[in-house]
């Protein structure tokens, strides 16, 4: 029988789920490129860092320090990031979450990434799209 799902209750659960969720963008046909065409970005790298992002917000405090936004709007500077992409990102990392964990962080996970892909959109519209 398969384990039951939990809710996130630290670290180790934020990696795998980042882990999982990284598998699925790679591979998507739509933002896959974004990653390893546009960015060429390095998994091994990206994980940890993405991991404290997420950690900075499920469990501060964390070792998060960036600034999301700017990052994606000098993607979008590169190449175009359209609704599309976000709502694909989105529909991923809903999946991601709701095929591992149920409670309280998951949902806030979720929200989160909704509202910050929200703001992004925004912001990268505001920038002249
Ligand atoms: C259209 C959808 C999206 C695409 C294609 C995308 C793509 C990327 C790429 C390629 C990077 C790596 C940049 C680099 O290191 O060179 C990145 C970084 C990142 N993304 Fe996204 N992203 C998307 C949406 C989002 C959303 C909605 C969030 C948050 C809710 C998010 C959070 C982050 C964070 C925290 C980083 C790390 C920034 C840093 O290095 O400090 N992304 N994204």
């Amino acid at each position: 029988m398969e384990k039951p799902k939990t809710d996130l209750s630290g670290r180790e659960d934020i990696e795998q789920l980042m882990a999982y969720f990284y598998g699925l963008v790679f591979k998507d046909p739509q933002i896959g490129p974004f990653f390893t065409e546009h960015r060429k970005v390095k998994l091994e790298e990206h994980l940890p860092r993405i991991s404290d992002f997420w950690e900075s917000i499920l469990f501060p405090p964390a070792a998060y320090r960036g600034n999301p936004v700017k990052v994606h709007l000098e993607i979008d500077a590169v190449h175009k990031l359209e609704k599309n992409h976000f709502d694909t990102w989105l529909k991923l990392f809903l999946q991601a979450v709701d095929t591992h964990f149920t409670g309280n962080k998951a949902e806030l996970l979720k929200q989160r990434a909704q509202s910050i892909a929200t703001i992004m959109q925004i912001k990268i519209h505001q920038n002249g799209v």
